[in-house]
């Protein structure tokens, strides 16, 4: 499917394969000269992007296929694709895909005769449609989907009863379990799994995905990883420490290599996009290499779903308030399969870790706030309580000091189910890094199109800690990298960045022909009406029209 925008422009080319356009990436370099000046100076380079338009018919395979997110992801998908609704206590329901910025949110275009225009992300160049994703994996537990389904305690019982017939058919492959990388309590799980050598297991992964390619036709694929949460993987330079190291080491079948590395390498030999929606080290120094080595894209770590995500929102928000976060503590506690995985010391530090290491980036950017480098007191507690099932409780409490020694205290409560947050960023995660697949770009001195780095942090957005390219900054707030996404999106159409200015509406004389929208409520319904806005110098505010018309 095609976008649904033309830019017109001298700058953008449409041909029947790609669209090209001329940009000119606009920053300023920094320097400080011998008196301690700081010197900054404006830049303009000159790219050209080009995007392949032709959408593949894209296969998904997830290792953790028969988990939470798996099989959530997959009723979600095929619910969207048959229409489904069902019935619940409060109503019908209709399936969707809320949580996705790709399929559920908007971006300002640009200004129309009737104000700002907003059109679906999606719709800002050729994207493929979740609804046709083919989905196939591998899981430990050999419980069908249906079964797998039922297990997760997820979706309405209405619902699960109309995907019956499609989940049951679907089983996952069996796949790599080495006990010592996850929780003991997982054992009970594991009847589905792969013998042999670790040589032998990656070929059989290699292999799974070939057939995959063949038996679903399918132009391409992402593998991703939605499996359980493993330990951290010893660093030895020997073992894991270059790409042949690590490539030796699966053949002597040395025991400190992850399953997860094992499906990197695997998917990285195929040619295959890899992506980690899970804390651990997947992504040691060999593991990075040998995709560098092979130029294909990982990304990673970790979904950001929903105490981090807000996390990420409200420290930017305190630190860029000139506010002084000085204690973070952060408690959930949920009872899915992940948090029982989760109760184990190994396996929870990992998750410490990167849910510990969000507001980093954030801290540093204020010296004058946190002039010794020294950030909050930061506390992750995560806790298994069985009973609420994937029904994540999540209580955070900011404590930050205000002017003249004031303090002021954030305590918020959320509660929501787990994999219904995580399910729409693996639709993003898979549908974004297909589309990276497809952008190429040059600079004006270059005579060759080039793809974006081996790591793909443009995701940065779906990941709680993201991966990026050795020696480039690492971006954690929400703001920021979604605006990445957005603008970079918007470059390959030679649009430029969204700027937040909105110049034309500041000018002494505003403009008497500038339309705005006006939101107008009513009691049963709301609607928006266009009414000719001509900038009145009293406090005015549309969105919250009281449904009176002036
Ligand atoms: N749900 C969220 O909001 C969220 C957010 C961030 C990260 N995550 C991460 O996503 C992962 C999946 O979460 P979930 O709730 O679906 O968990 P889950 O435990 O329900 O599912 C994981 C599945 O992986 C399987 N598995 C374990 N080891 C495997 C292996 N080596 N190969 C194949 N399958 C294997 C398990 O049998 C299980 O079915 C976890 O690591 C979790 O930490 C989830
Ligand atoms: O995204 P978020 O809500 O910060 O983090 C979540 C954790 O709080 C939760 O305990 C864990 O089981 C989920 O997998 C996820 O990582």
């Amino acid at each position: 499917m095609d976008a649904h925008i033309k830019v017109e422009s001298p700058a953008v080319r449409y041909t029947p394969e790609y669209i090209e356009a001329d940009y000119n990436y606009t920053n300023t370099n920094v320097w400080t000269d011998s008196k301690g000046m700081m010197i900054a100076t404006p830049t303009i380079t000159k790219y050209t992007f080009k995007t392949m338009r032709k959408v593949p018919k894209l296969g998904l395979l997830l290792v953790g296929l028969g988990g939470n997110n798996g099989t959530t992801l997959t009723a979600a998908i095929l619910a969207n694709k048959h229409k489904l609704t069902w019935k619940t206590k409060d109503g019908i329901k209709e399936a969707n895909y809320l949580g996705s910025i790709t399929q559920a949110s908007t971006v300002c275009l640009g200004n129309g005769p009737e104000g700002e225009v907003y059109v679906p992300l999606k719709n800002l160049l050729p994207m493929v449609d979740p609804n046709d994703i083919v989905i196939d994996g591998w899981d430990i537990s050999s419980l069908n989907l249906d079964d797998a389904m039922e297990r997760a305690r997820v979706l309405d019982y209405n619902l699960q009863v109309q995907l019956k017939p499609y989940m049951k058919t679907m089983k996952p492959r069996p796949s790599v379990y080495i006990p010592d990388f996850i929780a003991a309590n997982q054992a009970d799980r594991a009847d589905n799994v792969l013998t042999g050598t670790k040589q032998e297991q990656l070929n059989k992964i290699r292999n799974d995905i070939r057939d995959f390619k063949e038996t679903s036709r399918v132009d391409k694929i992402i593998v991703l990883w939605t499996a359980n949460t493993e330990r951290y993987c010893d660093i030895i330079p020997e073992i894991n420490g270059s790409a042949e190291s690590l490539l030796k080491s699966i053949e002597n079948n040395e025991s400190e290599i992850s399953p997860s590395t094992l499906f990197a390498v695997a998917s990285i030999l195929e040619g295959v996009t890899y992506i980690n929606g899970s804390p651990q080290n997947t992504f040691v120094p060999g593991c990075i290499e040998l995709a560098e080595k092979k130029q294909v894209f990982i990304a990673g770590d970790d979904f950001k779903s929903g105490q981090t995500k807000l996390k990420s929102v409200l420290v930017d928000f305190l630190v860029s308030a000139g506010i002084k976060p000085r204690s973070i503590v952060s408690y959930n506690h949920l009872g899915n399969n992940d948090g029982k995985n989760l109760n184990a010391p190994q396996t929870f530090r990992s998750k410490e870790i990167s849910k510990s290491n969000v507001v980093a980036e954030i801290i540093e950017s204020n010296r004058l706030l946190y002039s010794d480098g020294v950030g909050p007191d930061h506390c992750v507690v995560i806790k298994y309580v069985p009973h609420v099932g994937d029904s994540k409780r999540a209580m955070d409490e900011y404590s930050s000091e205000i002017m003249m020694g004031g303090a002021n205290t954030i305590v918020v409560h959320n509660t929501c189910e787990d994999s219904l947050l995580a399910s729409p960023l693996i639709v993003d995660l898979v549908i974004l890094a297909e589309l990276c697949e497809r952008i190429q770009y040059k600079m004006e001195h270059e005579s060759c199109f080039q793809n974006f780095n081996t790591v793909l942090s443009v995701l940065s957005y779906l990941c709680k800690a993201p991966l990026v390219p050795r020696g480039t900054p690492v971006i954690n707030s929400l703001f920021r990298q979604r605006s990445c996404i957005e603008n970079v999106l918007r470059a390959c159409i030679g649009l430029a960045p969204t700027n937040h200015m909105l110049l034309e509406y500041k000018h002494a004389q505003i403009d008497k022909k500038i339309q705005k929208p006006v939101a107008v409520t009513t009691k049963n319904h709301s609607s928006i009406i266009n009414k000719i806005d001509i900038g009145s110098s009293h406090a005015h505010h549309p969105s919250y029209d009281t449904g009176i018309e002036k």
